[in-house]
């Protein structure tokens, strides 16, 4: 049951209306039983003729009890809901804050359409849990109790046989429709998996499918995982209604039981008859409250189930990424950083992508890395924005311990632009994502001329996911909202891969302008403008080739040197 410790905390949390729905749900049981009981008691005592004033009297109580009954029925519903709404809420928010740390060692493990369609359905789920599963069983027992003390007053047998219509319809019929289910639920699960893990692959990989004409078969195979997904569900569906016309059964056989032993009662001159009707009244409507039970197992599980992957979805590194920081760090200064014997291994991985790495940033110095393609130059910069965390070493910003501090303050320092970065649907005004009213029109406009982008309008629209923008037109927007922060630390990964030489380089000018006093960590794939920078990193598989200023690195006549004989011999053959 630990699994559902955080669903118990948000339950707790909403208390106040928990103890207004029971109210609610006791008084609405009580009144419904009553209500019954009374019209039962009316009808019988019309047959003897009663004084006006004995009718006047139990219509009036019928009618009281008929409106208590409404009233607290709609007051349990919106206490219920309320409640049932806010644990979800509370839910959603405590769950997504602790994933967003760990989106990227998450998204590694599972294919994300899955885990979207995981997530939702089972914080979804988890509604039931309180509304079908915690509430349900204790109202019951109480209005059950009640009208077991009630019967008992008049026989002891017809209440025996009420505990015993009980015992069937909270254990016996929940325990089929629970053996039923279990494996059908597992099947659902699987499938809707399946679906919607399809539907996003093929939503991302449209163009492609079509281009290569494999669009009809996926279809044909969505086609195929929806039909199945719909079939389990009837499934399900059917196993959960055999569950309540089980219950129904048990209702009318109990009622029955009560009829006929009513009815030899009487015989036998223990009962008087005019009870005989609020009786058998009093007990089916007290089996119709008992409902919710029949399909309670079944929601049990499901939100046992979904609470269990929600928490190994958020494993412990949760508590482990976010518990030990402390230290915030000034946004205005100048950054230094230290990289010292980093080793990371992505999970699965057989190599480490980094290895026993140490690098020093001088705050305000200029660093640029290069080096072949899956070398580990990505992996270091989600290093030092904390969206991994490292296998073994340290590193150090501004002298602190990267594990003290807040990622979100890491990110509140930097001007990042990574390999992709993505754009939302709307403005290119709102895709530079600054807070709009801190910036003027022409401070905007002034930002993305410098960032090679001078002929666009703010109001200008942008497609999803930036469609209707070019790769090196994308890129530097990037640059113009990271151009916009005006922090003091720049983290750029391939910024200006997509532009051409003369753009490029223009870009390129204006960012060191801006960026003079600040520390610049830049991972570039061509080699030319490198000699203002204080340190040339050359990687290889993880590991520091080479390090120097331009200068140096040439003289030496290792590997950079050759990486840049090559460029300079395209360089030549292009002709630009
Ligand atoms: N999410 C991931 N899961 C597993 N392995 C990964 C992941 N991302 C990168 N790698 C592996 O880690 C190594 C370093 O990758 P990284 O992206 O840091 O290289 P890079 O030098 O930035 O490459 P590029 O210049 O192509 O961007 C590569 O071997 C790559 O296959």
């Amino acid at each position: 049951m630990s699994e559902l410790a955080m669903l118990s905390k948000a339950m707790f949390q909403e208390r106040k209306d928990i103890i207004f729905s029971i109210i609610g749900g006791f008084i609405a049981g009580i009144a419904g039983v009553a209500l019954f009981s009374v019209s039962g008691y009316l009808i019988s005592q019309t047959v003897f003729a009663p004084p006006l004033y004995t009718l006047i009297i139990l219509t009036s109580l019928v009618k009281f009890l008929g409106f208590l009954r409404s009233v607290s029925r709609y007051g349990e519903r919106l206490y219920t809901h309320r409640a049932t709404f806010s644990i979800l809420s509370r839910l959603r928010t405590s769950f997504f804050a602790k994933l967003v740390p760990l989106t990227p060692g998450i998204l590694n493990k599972n294919r994300s359409g899955d885990l979207l369609a995981r997530i939702v359905g089972d914080v979804e789920s988890l509604q039931h849990y309180f509304l079908r599963v915690a509430y349900p069983p204790l109202v019951v027992m109480m209005v059950f109790l009640a009208t077991v003390l009630f019967t008992a007053s008049y026989s002891f047998w017809i209440a025996g046989l009420l505990v015993l219509g009980m015992l069937m319809t909270s254990l016996v019929v929940p325990g089929i429709v629970l053996l039923g289910q279990r494996k059908i639920h597992e099947r659902v699960r699987e499938q809707r998996s399946k679906l919607s893990t399809e539907i996003t692959e093929t939503l991302y990989g449209f163009r492609d499918l079509k281009i290569y004409g494999q669009l009809a078969q996926r279809e044909e195979q969505l086609q195929r995982y929806s039909a199945s997904l719909a079939a389990e569900q009837q499934r399900a569906a059917v196993q959960l209604l055999r569950g309540q016309s089980m219950q129904v059964f048990v209702t009318f056989f109990v009622a029955w039981g009560v009829l006929t032993l009513s009815a030899y009662l009487i015989l036998d001159g223990r009962l008087a008859g005019v009870f005989l009707a609020m009786l058998v009244m009093a007990t089916q409507t007290v089996f119709e409250e008992a409902a919710p039970l029949a399909v309670l197992p079944a929601y049990k599980q499901d939100s046992e189930h979904a609470a269990n992957r929600l928490t190994e979805t958020i494993p412990s590194q949760a508590a482990t990424l976010r518990s030990s920081k402390s230290e915030s760090l000034p946004t205005d200064l100048p950054v230094s950083i230290e990289i010292s014997n980093v080793t990371f291994q992505y999970e699965g991985e057989w190599r480490p992508a980094l290895l026993n790495f140490s690098l020093q940033l001088a705050a305000g110095s200029k660093t640029a890395i290069v080096g072949p393609s899956g070398s580990g130059k990505s992996t270091l910069i989600e290093l030092l924005l904390k969206l991994r965390t490292t296998t073994s070493g340290n590193i150090r910003i501004n002298k602190v311990l990267i594990n003290e501090l807040d990622e979100e303050n890491i990110w509140e320092l930097t001007n990042v632009v990574l390999q992709q970065s993505h754009f939302f649907k709307g403005t290119l005004r709102e895709n530079l994502l600054e807070n709009a009213d801190e910036h003027s029109d022409e401070e905007l406009m002034e930002v993305l001329a410098k960032a090679q982008l001078p002929n666009v309008l703010l109001n200008q629209v942008v497609y999803e996911k930036g469609e209707n923008l070019s790769d090196g037109e994308k890129q530097r927007l990037a640059l113009a909202r990271a151009m916009l922060r005006k922090r003091h630390l720049w983290l750029l990964d391939e910024p200006t891969s997509s532009l051409d030489y003369v753009t490029e380089q223009r870009v390129l000018k204006q960012l060191y302008e801006q960026a003079s006093g600040d520390t610049l960590l830049l991972i570039c794939h061509r080699l030319t403008g490198l000699e203002k920078m204080d340190q040339i990193v050359v990687m290889e598989q993880g590991e520091i080739v080479e390090i120097g200023s331009f200068k140096e690195l040439m003289e030496q006549k290792g590997y950079f040197y050759k990486l840049k004989q090559i460029e300079l011999q395209m360089i030549g053959e292009s002709g630009v």
